[in-house]
């Protein structure tokens, strides 16, 4: 069964910890956190004070997807706040290797991520230290962009990769993701639906997530 990781980049930060409540109510199994640098990515959202804040709030894993120049600076920071799995970038870092053991030797799950245009062959050498592969099928830094096509026969493909060299990984999709794709991206090996807007850009989160769910189990 698929996993479903409601963004809160697309929440309504007023209320967040409201929404917060409201999602894992509607049986949401992870609550997914877009921290921005403005460097990276063209955009700033939140660090660890949200991180801190939103931990007593929910029994959720918090899933901290980092879109930071230099995560190694940070990530033990994460941890401490109360994150429980922590993805870096392999385009944010030339210490890849040194940045995920120092995720899990601090206690959380240690994810990689990339962008739509990166080799997928990056994750071959790091999968058995790896707990997420996370493929990004929009451009990171906003979240309601469209699905990028292409991403299907990449998920396919890192699917495969993910066989042969370490079948606990779990891979997460992120970006552009609903109702509309959610089967086909379980169907090609998806295990972690990451949505915001389809989760929290409009209607009643219970049903936006329930809709959601209905097609990723199609
Ligand atoms: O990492 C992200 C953007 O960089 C977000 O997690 C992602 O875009 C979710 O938003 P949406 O489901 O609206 O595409
Ligand atoms: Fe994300």
């Amino acid at each position: 069964m698929p996993l479903i990781a409601p963004s809160i980049l697309s929440a309504d930060f007023a209320r967040l910890a409201d929404q917060v409540r409201a999602a894992e109510a509607a049986g949401a199994d992870w609550i997914h956190v877009d921290v921005m640098d403005g460097c990276f990515v063209p955009n700033i959202t939140m660090g660890f004070v949200v991180v801190e804040a939103l931990r007593p709030v929910t029994r959720l894993p918090l899933d901290v997807h980092l879109m930071i120049v230099e995560p190694e600076r940070y990530v033990e920071r994460f941890v401490a706040a109360g994150a429980d799995l922590v993805t870096v970038h392999v385009e944010a870092t030339p210490h890849v290797h040194r940045t995920l053991q120092l995720i899990r030797s601090a206690g959380a799950k240690a994810g990689l991520a990339v962008n739509p245009a990166t080799p997928l062959d990056w994750f071959e050498d790091v999968l058995g230290e790896l707990d997420l592969a996370l493929l990004m099928s929009v451009n990171p830094g906003f979240g309601g962009q469209r699905f990028i096509p292409r991403s299907l026969e990449r998920l396919e493909r890192l699917s495969a990769l993910r066989e042969r060299l370490n079948p606990e990984v779990r891979i997460e999709v992120d970006g552009g993701v609903g109702p509309a794709n959610a089967a086909e991206l379980v169907r090609r090996g998806a295990d972690v639906l990451v949505a915001g807007s389809a989760v929290f850009g409009g209607g009643a989160v219970a049903e936006n997530l329930r809709a959601l769910r209905d097609a990723a189990q199609a």
